[in-house]
């Protein structure tokens, strides 16, 4: 086929990491491509995941902050609360990120293709539009960033109306009564926490005993005494058997016999990678499980001239790694060193409260330093900050090793903790010891003072363990922790 244009690089995809491929590239002089099959740039991050569930969310805490101050505010939900009003925002704040990577995209000399890609052959891409014209390019290098998409199991009938999933979820006129959310994992715990805030009677209910059984057992103790305080219903240790619309709720019947009926319903078990228009078989492209593309630490394919990035090439599927994803192919392709693996991956969990967690848990810390390391624990009403902002059962818990020195894990359960644990990060990538925490000045106050807690609660613990008195200064303030 005789190309329609030519580029050194061809990037698939416009979500986080397509985006960050491209800047990286065009930055560096390259002639880029951008092929995106929907009606603008952006990705599942832009217009159906991150920024969406993320905008419902600052709405419904702005609402729970009304309601607690109602008596100043005056304040009451209307009964028939669309979703778009509570979404109002969410337009403007599409609108700007979209123009924003637009232009960004067209400032940087990128051109971007819409419509669908798949390849012909290891060198060219066939994108063909929604109309049908048909465009043949031409790359010497080539990114693969095409995304994933919701699971469906084949026993759930997704009709998008009554039974929905993350992408169709949003797309409610009304907020249901009820809802019930199968899955407890990020999506599922995300929305499940958010539409119980905003007053939905909801039932999460999953296979496992727990919900975000990958999270520090600690932290989602306190996320579901949260959930369940705000009117949830968490169901482990079950399936769902058979899910119907039956003309007027949506019917769950359980493993265990017990029937749920509900307005509407989310269906949140997994992502799979969207590769099936990509025509993987012309390049014979080697595919992992649940057919992700393989890809190497350089993000490189089985065919060297093209990579993979973000959530086709499977976990973590995070924006946020995809773009560091996205990047670090580039760098490859222009044969610059990326210095180092990428070590630390912070996870963020955006539900009501926020749960953050970096470096090892408390389980991996034991299997690889034994049972005695050490943990400190700050709860945040012993935080002026935390007290001042009404956070409720907050914590932050710091694990050490068992000299009480190395910082290798943190871990946080309260609003602000996904921005607060890259303070730990931080430490942990640059190898501090926890002392750090108490030989320096953090503001006053703030939620930052958890560290200081923990980090003492660990001092101190390490002072009994070693029947050692520290430095006076930290001793002292082990002694004035003590006393209070
Ligand atoms: C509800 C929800 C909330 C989330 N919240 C967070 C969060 O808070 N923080 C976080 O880090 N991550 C979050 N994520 C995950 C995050 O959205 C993904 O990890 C991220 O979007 C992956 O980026 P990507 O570039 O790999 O793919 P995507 O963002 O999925 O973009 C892929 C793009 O490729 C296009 N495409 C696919 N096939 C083709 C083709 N054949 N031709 C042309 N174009 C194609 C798609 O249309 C899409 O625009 C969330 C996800 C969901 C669903
Ligand atoms: N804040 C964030 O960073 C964020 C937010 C949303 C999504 N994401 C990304 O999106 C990805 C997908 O999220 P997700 O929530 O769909 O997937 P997930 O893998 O996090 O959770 C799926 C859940 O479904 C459950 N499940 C699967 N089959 C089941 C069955 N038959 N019966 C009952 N339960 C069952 C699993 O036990 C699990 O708890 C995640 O990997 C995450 O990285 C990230």
């Amino acid at each position: 086929m005789t190309p329609d244009e030519t580029f050194d690089l061809i990037v698939i995809g416009s979500g986080p990491g397509g985006q960050k491929a491209a800047d990286q590239a065009t930055k560096s002089g390259l002639k880029v491509a951008i092929v995106e099959r929907e009606r603008a740039v952006g990705g599942t991050c832009v217009h159906l995941g991150t920024i969406p569930s993320k905008t419902l969310r600052e709405a419904a805490l702005t609402i729970t902050t009304l309601k607690r101050n109602a008596d100043v505010f005056d304040f009451k939900l209307k009964d028939d609360m669309e979703v778009s009003t509570l979404m109002k925002r969410l337009d403007s704040v599409l609108q700007s990120y979209t123009s924003f990577i637009s232009s960004h995209i067209g400032s940087t000399g990128g051109k971007v293709f819409l419509g669908r890609a798949s390849f012909v052959d290891s060198h060219t891409v066939l994108v063909t539009s929604v109309k049908g014209t048909k465009t043949v390019l031409r790359g010497e290098n080539i990114v693969i960033a095409s995304g994933s998409r919701p699971r469906t199991p084949p026993e759930i009938p997704v009709d998008h109306e009554h039974i929905l999933d993350s992408d169709s979820i949003l797309s409610m006129i009304y907020l249901p009564r009820s809802l019930t959310v199968i899955g407890a994992g990020v999506i599922a715990s995300e929305y499940a926490s958010i539409f119980s805030l905003l007053g939905v009677e909801v039932t999460m209910i999953d296979r496992t005993p727990r919900p975000l059984m990958f999270m520090e057992p600690e932290l989602t103790a306190k996320f579901l005494d949260n959930f369940t305080r705000n009117g949830g219903n968490y169901i482990g240790n079950v399936k769902a058997t058979s899910v119907e619309w039956n003309g007027m709720q949506v019917r769950t019947v359980l493993d265990n016999g017990q029937e749920l009926l509900s307005d509407k319903m989310l269906v949140a078990q997994g992502r799979l990678a969207n590769v099936e228009p990509l025509n993987l078989g012309a390049i014979q492209l080697a595919q992992g499980r649940n057919n992700v593309i393989s890809v190497d630490e350089n993000y490189q394919t089985s065919v060297p001239n093209i990579y993979a990035v973000g959530d086709v090439i499977g976990p973590p599927s995070l924006a946020s790694v995809s773009m560091e994803q996205g990047r670090r192919a580039v760098h490859h392709i222009l044969g610059k060193d990326s210095h180092h693996a990428i070590e630390l991956v912070p996870i963020g969990i955006y539900s009501v409260p926020e749960l953050s967690s970096v470096g090892l848990s408390e389980e991996q810390a034991r299997e690889k330093y034994g049972d005695h390391i050490i943990i400190g624990r700050a709860n945040f009403e012993e935080v002026a900050r935390g007290q001042i902002a009404g956070i409720q059962d907050g914590m932050l818990k710091m694990i050490a090793d068992p000299q009480g020195k190395k910082l290798l894990g943190v871990h946080i359960v309260a609003e602000g903790a996904t921005d607060l644990v890259h303070v730990g990060e931080m430490a942990i990538l640059n190898g501090n010891d926890i002392d750090i925490f108490l030989e320096n000045i953090l503001n006053f106050p703030t939620l930052g003072e958890a560290y200081r807690i923990a980090a003492l609660d660990i001092a101190a613990k390490r002072s009994k363990r070693h029947s050692k008195r520290h430095q006076p200064r930290i001793q002292k303030l082990i002694d004035e922790a003590e006393l209070n």
